[in-house]
């Protein structure tokens, strides 16, 4: 049968997707869920493995139903996640152990700790790119390791495998044929190499993790194996690419020339550079990472991350209740012309890019007796802005290009205020895509490449098409005051936790 459409499947933190794209780039049909959140403990964040399979499952298989379109007719799969959650399964039976460590997870500060005051930070930092957190997998794993009654042991005895999203998921769809993972997902581990390209033995010694859990690293488009019975698509589909969910927007954008920029805002969210085949240190907070292994190679990025972006509208909502749905944060927003002088400093679960603090929590300054609802939804929506300006000043710096636009990406980009004021606040214009999947979109264009569906990456740059840009409209004055007001909330924040 001829082949007319990708599949791309997007895991992300707070949902599910299946999408269908067509040959030009054009999205044919989306079929989404939410799953759970469970909160074991302040700052504990977990995810059921098999909750995510299923539902991803069950979101392939609507996305045919619901379209009409064949499996047979399905070129190939391709696979975007939330990066660094970590799941840990048998391999016989397929039953992970514990939930998923997300991201968000913080229950490895104190071993963090250690291992900063035990002086491994430089050493872990030149060998993968990042600063030792509770935000990457390694810890994680470690405490899956440590913590799960029985699981060193089998773990060493080779009964046991384990792998970020993208590895549980391609497990899955190919009957357990498949344990890999690609080069953009294994460079958040902070177990792998980036320089070597391998998983880097001295960190596996220090973390106590054995090599034998751990899945082969792979290139971000090639064919890992096809779906089984398991998935039950109907057709043996070639699951042909997996990529971060950062890096796949970044490939999504199309941004694959040197010091091309995305800004994704989703649960968490990222500022993303392509440095093409030059790894670059970063003496500002940002982080080095593998942006895909494609034709032969790997290509480098560096990137400022964020872990309270939507989750923070998500939180307003779903446990403070002040809104009935994410969408009417606009319209609230607009309804006051400030936020009377309030910021909230979303650090829900620790401070990333640039400042990496792992013990800060989020706070709300500036509280007066006519602060309302309006007000700290404003505040809510601004700190997005202000938190991504932060990165990209620290970009500016370091690249020492000013960037001259942003294009974005992420569910939050549907709101119109928050990317006016995005735009105000750095000063430059802000593009919207029509379609803004852009992480599913890359994972379909890196599939797609795998199977010759399409012919080059060159061809998704043509199906990207703008439907709005943002013209920045603030005076410099308020500008700068309005920023003064954030960094200020944000070394206030530093200082609390500190005492
Ligand atoms: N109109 C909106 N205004 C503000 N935030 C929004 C809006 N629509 C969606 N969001 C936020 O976007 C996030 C979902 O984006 P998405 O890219 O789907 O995330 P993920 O991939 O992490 O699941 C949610 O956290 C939600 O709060
Ligand atoms: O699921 P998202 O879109 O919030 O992305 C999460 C990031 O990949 C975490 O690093």
């Amino acid at each position: 049968m001829t082949k007319t459409h990708v599949m791309a499947l997007d895991a992300g933190t707070g949902s599910v997707r299946a999408i269908l794209f067509r040959h030009d780039g054009s999205v044919e049909h989306i079929a989404q869920e939410e799953f759970a959140q469970h909160y074991p403990a302040p700052g504990w964040v977990e995810h059921d493995a098999v909750d995510i399979w299923e539902s991803q499952r069950r979101v392939a298989q609507r996305v045919l139903a619901e379209s009409g379109v064949a499996a047979e007719a399905v070129a190939a799969i391709g696979i975007t996640n939330q990066r660094e959650t970590c799941v840990l399964w048998d391999r016989v039976t397929g039953e992970p152990v514990h939930n998923a460590l997300v991201w968000q997870d913080g229950r490895t500060a104190g071993f963090c700790d250690e291992l900063r005051e035990a002086g491994h930070a430089e050493r872990v930092r030149t060998a993968t790119g990042l600063p030792i957190d509770t935000y990457f997998s390694g810890t994680k794993l470690k405490w899956l390791l440590d913590n799960v009654p029985g699981a060193r042991a089998r773990a060493e005895a080779g009964e046991l495998l384990a792998g970020t999203i993208d590895s549980w998921l391609i497990w899955k769809l190919t009957d357990g044929a498949a344990h890999v993972t690609d080069y953009s997902n294994a460079s958040r581990t902070m177990l792998f190499n980036i320089r070597r390209l391998e998983w880097d033995a001295e960190i596996l010694e220090l973390l106590d993790i054995p090599l034998a859990v751990l899945p082969a690293v792979r290139p971000s488009s090639e064919v890992y194996g096809v779906t089984g019975s398991t998935a039950g698509l109907g057709a043996a589909i070639p699951v042909a690419s997996a990529t971060g969910d950062q890096q796949g927007a970044l490939f999504g954008q199309a941004c694959f020339t040197a010091g091309s920029v995305k800004a994704t805002y989703g649960t968490g969210g990222s500022v993303m550079m392509n440095t093409g085949t030059t790894l670059v240190e970063s003496s500002a907070g940002l982080i080095t990472t593998i942006a895909w292994g494609l034709d032969g190679r790997v290509e480098y990025a560096l990137e400022g991350v964020f872990f309270g972006v939507g989750a923070t509208i998500k939180w307003l909502r779903d446990e403070l209740r002040v809104i009935d749905d994410v969408a009417s944060t606009a319209e609230i927003a607009e309804s006051v012309p400030d936020t009377g002088g309030v910021y909230l400093v979303p650090a829900f679960t620790g401070i990333a890019s640039p400042y990496w603090d792992q013990y800060a929590r989020a706070t709300v300054f500036g509280i007066t007796p006519g602060t309302g609802r309006a007000q700290l939804v404003r505040a809510a929506l601004e700190s997005m802005s202000y938190s991504y300006r932060d990165v990209i000043e620290a970009m500016n710096a370091e690249s020492g290009t000013p960037l001259p636009e942003l294009r974005v990406d992420g569910g939050a980009v549907a709101n119109d205020f928050h990317l006016q004021f995005q735009a105000d606040q750095l000063g430059v214009p802000v593009h919207r895509p029509r379609i803004t999947e852009s992480t599913a979109r890359g994972a379909a264009f890196l599939a797609g490449l795998a199977v010759g569906f399409w012919g080059s990456q060159e061809e998704l740059r043509d199906t990207i098409d703008i439907e709005r840009t943002f013209e920045p409209h603030m005076d410099a004055a308020t500008r700068a005051e309005l920023y003064a007001g954030w960094t200020k909330a944000v070394e206030r924040s530093l200082d609390w936790v500190a005492h």
